[in-house]
């Protein structure tokens, strides 16, 4: 079933057009990759998705769940189950894990009263819940941050998005600047995230690690999509690796 319905966008920084007719799907239960250069139209993409402005979408819908969400406040989009985890991983570094963690479940039952009586229609992930699935943070609850590896801050910022409820995670280039075997770890995480029933969306330059846990992949170039297709029919065409991808 198609979860989110992304047909024909254009999104606009002002007045440059920088997402051109874009049509994607990601459907229920998969690993979907939105992969592509520098400067692709990755994160416009996603903004436009998540409903952070700019860019603004002039034209094309998108549906969520059946329902248009196409240019909505972002709380309103996120209620309905729209996680997004920045590329910046937006942790505070000077609090503890256990301290961010707290911070974004008090935010979680704050946004709930907040939105014009909106509401999450599940409960997220509980602490408990997290740190089961993340034993990593369990075993560094009273570390700082700051203080944590690449890949573990980037476990946190996950862990964050889902102290709410999240049918579709979406995923700004977790893997960026990640050793390889941490990389693997970041990996792991989703994939048991994905098994666990939350559809992912993973934004990546990364395309080589994407691939090999991704269902689908679209290709973006210069805001258009010029590749959509399984995993496997990606890694099988090199002409398209070859002239989009740099792999
Ligand atoms: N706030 C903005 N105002 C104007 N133009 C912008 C803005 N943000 C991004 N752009 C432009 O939109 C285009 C797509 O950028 P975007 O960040 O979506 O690409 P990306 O594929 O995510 O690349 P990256 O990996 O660098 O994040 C680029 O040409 C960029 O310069």
């Amino acid at each position: 079933m198609t979860l989110l319905d992304v047909d024909g966008i254009d999104g606009y920084y002002g007045e440059s057009h920088i997402i051109q007719d874009v049509s994607m799907t990601v459907d229920e239960g998969e690993i979907t990759a939105l992969l592509g250069r520098n400067g692709a139209g990755k994160t416009s993409t996603l903004r436009c998705i998540s409903g952070a402005t700019p860019p603004e979408v002039r034209d094309g819908t998108i549906r969520f769940d059946g329902t248009d969400i196409t240019n909505q406040p972002p709380e309103d989009i996120a209620v309905r189950g729209i996680s997004l985890v920045p590329e910046e991983r937006r942790v505070f570094t000077d609090l503890t894990v256990a301290e961010n963690l707290h911070l974004a479940e008090t935010v979680r039952n704050k946004s709930n009263t907040w939105n014009r009586g909106l509401e999450f229609k599940d409960e997220g992930m509980s602490t408990d819940e997290i740190y089961e699935f993340f034993p990593r943070l369990d075993e560094r609850r009273e570390q700082k941050a700051g203080t944590l590896s690449g890949g573990e801050q980037q476990m946190l910022a996950i862990a964050r998005a889902l102290h709410q409820s999240t049918d579709l995670l979406m995923l700004d280039e977790p893997y960026e600047g990640l050793a390889p075997q941490i990389i693997e770890a970041v990996e792991n995480a989703i994939e048991r995230i994905s098994e666990n029933g939350t559809t992912v969306l993973l934004v990546e330059q990364n395309a080589v690690a994407a691939m090999k846990i991704a269902d689908r992949c679209y290709v973006l170039d210069r805001g258009e999509v010029v590749f959509e297709g399984a995993a496997d029919e990606l890694r099988a065409n090199d002409e398209i690796r070859d002239r989009y991808l740099g792999v």
